[in-house]
């Protein structure tokens, strides 16, 4: 990886003067609040998104659909969308957000414009291709100038004949999910067929899945690697949006790292987000973790176990737990993840690199990182951009003194003002909105 410059913008991160007894309320869940939206845009009447996540990548989702023609009404604490006429030519900023880069095109697709598409410099990096390939195999034309990547645009025909499609998902499960998304409304469907290695995250096609079924799409995921979308209108229906439980990981981090308590409020008892998965890692750590009426606590041991994981199915919890593997006090294994590579920066190189400038002793494989213990000492932190860097930067500096996470803004991707939370959280002392409550 090539060494950024040092950023000025260096933000030191707190370390708590005693140990730690907080309840946390977080904001909403991206993967959810970004999802929703979309389909209540695809729906045949209104609906409302209650309590959506407000960050970066959910206003850029807002803003690409109201591109199309949706209108977006903030309700207080809601939002109301309203489908409109997808009449109309239009420019779509990705930013560095995943699910506007894929789940977008297939539904502009069903608009009768065109679409231009751009982002971040490093969105132009991050893996597009097969979704294109599999999109223009569907009946939606797209210009790439070949490059498989951004920039591209969509020339909306008003209507996408859809139908059967096979597809290299390995790099990113949102290539399905975009495809799911829109499919209800092709004119056949979509049955997509995955071929290649495993396919990752499935928890969030998992989510695709019922929430599709929420609006009353018929989806069949009976075979493995197979998910086929039943033509048909897509009902609206209103959205209750959990908090965002990938986001929770430096909170109950907090807990884990500093053998203090943290509860994390309105934990779902059923969820697909891959965050819940949090319970089992920490507990494997050595945390003690209870959910009990919608509060999850967990309470951290005096020295953290290291953990064999495969992370396959989450991979987006990796930068926090790599950043917990490094305070503990036996080795790590850290497997299946390749494929965040191609997340917001090449996330194995990335934790690698800034762990091991603080010291720690890390092993970089191709799909993983091996941690073992080391003494860490405090320095620059850097983040690439990646908001899930920024939170293990600031979970190392629980434990070390003069941890500087550089660029601490980056975390408006999916969390507004982590900074003021985090720090209320980590010193207790008292604030109002979304974050930690002492
Ligand atoms: O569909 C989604 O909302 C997401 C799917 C996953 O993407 P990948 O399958 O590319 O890992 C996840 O990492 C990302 O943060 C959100
Ligand atoms: C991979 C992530 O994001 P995106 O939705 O941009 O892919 C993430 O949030 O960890």
């Amino acid at each position: 990886m090539s060494e950024p410059a040092p950023s000025p913008d260096l933000w030191a991160a707190p370390r708590p003067h005693d140990a730690v007894d907080r309840v946390v309320s977080l904001p909403g869940s991206k993967s959810l609040t970004n999802r929703a939206l979309l389909l209540a845009s695809l729906a045949d009447g209104p609906s409302v998104v209650r309590r959506p996540l407000r960050s970066r990548d959910t206003r850029l989702m807002a803003a690409a659909l109201t591109a199309l023609g949706t209108r977006l009404e903030d309700q207080g604490d809601d939002m109301a969308v309203t489908p409109g006429a997808w009449d109309r030519d239009g420019d779509v900023d990705c930013g560095l957000a995943g699910t506007v880069m894929r789940f977008v095109p297939p539904v502009a697709g069903l608009s009768s414009g065109t679409v231009r598409f751009d982002g971040d410099p490093h969105m132009r990096l991050r893996p597009v291709g097969q979704m294109l390939a599999a999109l223009g195999a569907l009946g939606v034309h797209i210009d790439d100038g070949g490059r498989g990547a951004l920039p591209f645009a969509v020339h909306g025909a008003g209507a996408v004949p859809g139908g059967t499609v096979t597809i290299d998902a390995s790099a990113s499960s949102q290539f399905v999910s975009a495809l799911l998304l829109a499919g209800a409304r092709y004119e056949h469907g979509v049955d997509v067929r995955h071929v290649g290695k495993p396919v990752p995250s499935l928890p969030h096609i998992e989510m695709t899945v019922q929430m599709l079924r929420h609006h009353g799409v018929e989806v069949d995921d009976t075979d493995a690697n197979r998910w086929a979308v039943a033509p048909g209108p897509v009902a609206a229906a209103d959205h209750d949006i959990e908090p965002d439980l990938s986001n929770a990981a430096p909170f109950l981090a907090l807990g884990a790292a500093t053998g203090g308590r943290v509860t994390v409020r309105d934990w779902p008892a059923r969820t697909t987000q891959p965050g819940d998965e949090l319970r089992e890692i920490l507990a494997l750590m050595g945390c003690e973790v209870s959910l009990a009426d919608g509060d999850l606590t967990v309470v951290g041991p005096q020295r953290l176990s290291g953990v064999d994981l495969d992370l396959h199915d989450v991979g987006e919890l990796t930068p926090a737990v790599a950043a917990l593997c490094a305070l503990a006090d036996s080795p790590s294994h850290l497997r299946g993840v390749a494929h965040i590579r191609g997340h917001e920066t090449d996330r194995i190189t990335a934790l690698a690199t800034e762990l091991g400038r603080l010291g720690a002793d890390v092993t970089e494989r191709e799909d993983g990182l091996s941690i073992r213990p080391a003494v860490l000492r405090g320095g620059v932190f850097r983040t690439y951009a990646d908001h899930r860097m920024a939170h293990a930067g600031v979970i190392l500096g629980l434990a070390v003194d003069g941890v500087l996470v550089e660029d601490i803004a980056t975390t408006s991707k999916t969390f507004p003002d982590f900074a003021s939370a985090w720090s209320r959280a980590v010193l207790g002392t008292a604030g109002a909105g979304p974050g930690a409550a002492p």
